[in-house]
């Protein structure tokens, strides 16, 4: 090989690396080939021997290969985990989701993807993969005809059937007791989506026999769990069939919202700790049995394990409820008195925000003041809300944006810096008002003035969500302004007491009911210093810093609001760090404009 061959050859291998390595390691197989070529060249003898192995070795297939072999080196080594096990499922869930979706090109993009063959194939394999679901290999089953020898009693031999599961790192997704009838151990419930379930071979009423060859005549339930355990691989149950009816396939398509937390290793009365599926108020289940009446079996849909677990019915749930008593009735916010001028609370950058002038927001607390002695408890559903997936569609009123929160902790600043953040596209309900209009204030833009002999009509007609005195005069917010604001294609923002938002929670304004929680008392100290608060009736000015009582009855109202209408809230956010908490809210008010979000079925 000559030198001119050599200066040649190389810059070819040079330029076509640039086209194709991305990596160091694909340099080095690169650099892998020009040696070999290298070393090659002295051999050949004819050109074309030479550009024929050039060519090969400068295939680009081949240097795929090659980069690939060096990844699955590095990870022989590496050993990588799995984020998580169930890819197949939560494709499936995604699918579901983009299907709600309204038709962008990459939505359809991303549906064709995930439903072509071999991607759910390969994700398949991933989760077995991933759930080591692949090994030992099953041995072959023994005749059972010595088994039975031992048998002492005398059952139909081909009633008993032997089942070979493969252990992999989840449960086995079953439940076991002892009937009280026939002291035999049965399978009391196959857990949907679980291993038992897809296997199709372990049923519900199930008479268990032996476990890995271990009889369980004499055994309790809880000794199975130890046998299970020190089984390696495939795991051999005899069991003689039992008569219930296989369960149907998972096909249903109920959803709930939880109104209550569950954590059911501290439920005494669940058959099985273990089965149990722990959720939060707020979080969708999907219901996937109600066979029995007592435990359903549910999924929560954020997460990625189809394998159900129990929960309480709702049945069960409610009948626990009634025999909780009652907290302490809700208690009502600062008393306050007419002792101030009517003044405007913002008027930023010449915008006039109605809903947060102070004489209106006063005449809510006198409205709720005047309501002192009514129960704010109502009877309301404490186990679960049937919910569906919505998508508002264009054209559609926005979901009417509810804030809900004890005086003082920032409802009106939050709903202030939203609407500044986008005037055009968020609007506030326009008030009505009894009073005489002043000088610089316009109609229907700062009130609505109307007589009191009209305003009163109105409260009769039921066309106020609040209402209430201020200095002689009637404030109120109609439903009326708040439709106004719809029709405008606009995000309505609203402050209301949690008791009128019952009165809202409608298939026309679905009610997206934000609760604004004050933060630890510590925080609350710090953080609100320097804020002014709407003062109480027996002070001089208008407004004053906080003290120390306001924080306390901050957090108690907060506790009592969460307690009586904590089911209507549909999110719930600590205003600590207002600017954080501003940008929370905004992204979420974002979601919830574009993404599915989870609805009350009656409002379908
Ligand atoms: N996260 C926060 N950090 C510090 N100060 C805050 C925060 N949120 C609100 N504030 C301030 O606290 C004071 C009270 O807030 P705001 O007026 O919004 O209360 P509110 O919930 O509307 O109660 P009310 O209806 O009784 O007026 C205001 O001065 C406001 O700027």
């Amino acid at each position: 090989m000559d030198c001119g061959n050599e200066s040649r050859s190389i810059p070819t291998l040079q330029h076509s690396e640039e086209m194709m390595c991305t990596s160091t390691h694909h340099h080095s197989a690169c650099s892998m080939l020009v040696t070999l070529l290298y070393r090659l060249e002295p051999y050949m003898d004819a050109t074309e021997e030479s550009s024929f192995l050039q060519d090969m070795l400068m295939a680009n297939s081949l240097h795929v290969v090659i980069k690939l072999h060096e990844r699955l080196q590095r990870f022989s080594t590496q050993k990588p985990a799995p984020i998580q096990e169930h890819a197949e499922h939560l494709a499936h869930q995604v699918m579901k989701e983009l299907h709600a979706l309204e038709a962008r090109p990459e939505i359809t993009e991303l549906m064709c993807v995930l439903s072509k063959p071999h991607v759910q194939d390969l994700l398949a394999v991933h989760d077995r993969v991933a759930q080591n679901d692949y090994e030992p290999k099953l041995p072959s089953l023994e005749a059972d005809d010595d088994d039975d020898d031992d048998d002492d009693d005398d059952d139909d031999e081909d009633s008993v059937r032997i089942i070979q599961l493969m252990k992999s790192k989840e449960p086995l997704g079953a439940t076991v007791k002892r009937d009280v009838l026939t002291g035999a151990l049965v399978v009391a419930r196959v857990m949907r989506g679980g291993a038992a379930d897809r296997s199709g071979l372990i049923h519900e009423g199930d008479e268990l026999r032996e476990v890995n060859g271990v009889p369980m005549q004499d055994k309790n339930p809880e000794e199975i769990i130890p046998i299970l355990a020190q089984s390696d691989g495939a795991v051999t149950f005899k069991v003689i069939p039992g008569t219930k009816d296989q369960l149907e396939p998972d096909d249903t398509e109920v959803f709930v919202r939880a109104m209550f937390d569950y954590h059911p290793e501290k439920d005494p009365a669940i058959p099985c700790k273990e089965a149990g599926l722990e959720f939060w108020r707020g979080d969708v289940l999907q219901i996937v049995s109600q066979e029995d009446d007592t435990w359903w079996q549910a999924r929560r849909i954020a997460d990625a394990n189809p394998r159900a677990g129990l929960i309480p019915s709702r049945q069960l749930q409610e009948r626990r409820a009634v025999l909780q008593r009652p907290k302490a009735l809700f208690q009502t916010s600062r008393a306050l008195k007419l002792n101030s001028e009517d003044a405007d609370y913002v008027a930023i950058h010449g915008i006039h925000l109605a809903g947060l002038r102070r004489s209106f927001r006063r005449s809510k607390k006198d409205r709720v003041k005047r309501k002192k002695s009514e129960a704010e408890i109502e009877n309301h559903d404490s186990s679960y809300l049937e919910v569906m997936p919505y998508v508002r569609q264009p054209g559609e009123p926005h979901r009417l944006v509810l804030l809900v929160g004890p005086t003082g902790v920032g409802v009106t600043e939050l709903k202030r810096k939203l609407f500044l953040s986008d005037p055009e596209h968020f609007g506030v309900a326009v008030p009505h008002t009894t009073r005489e209009r002043k000088r610089q204030e316009r109609e229907g833009v700062d009130y609505y003035y109307v007589s009191k002999r009209a305003f009163e009509t109105d409260i009769l007609e039921h066309k106020f969500i609040e209402y209430g005195e201020h200095g002689g005069n009637y404030y109120g917010t109609s439903l009326d302004s708040v439709r106004k604001v719809l029709a405008e294609s606009k995000v309505c923002l609203l402050d209301v007491e949690p008791n009128a938002v019952k009165l809202l929670y409608t298939t026309e304004f679905k009610p997206y009911v934000t609760f604004v929680k004050p933060p630890a008392i510590e925080q609350l100290r710090l953080g609100r210093r320097k804020a002014k608060i709407l003062a109480s009736c027996d002070e001089a000015k208008p407004t004053r810093t906080f003290m120390e009582a306001d924080f306390k009855e901050m957090i108690n109202t907060a506790q009592d609001m969460e307690d009586n209408y904590g089911y209507l809230f549909e999110k719930i956010i600590i205003n600590d760090d207002l600017a954080a908490v501003f940008a929370e809210l905004r992204a979420e008010l974002k979601k919830l404009e574009k993404e599915s979000n989870w609805i009350p079925k009656i409002w379908a």
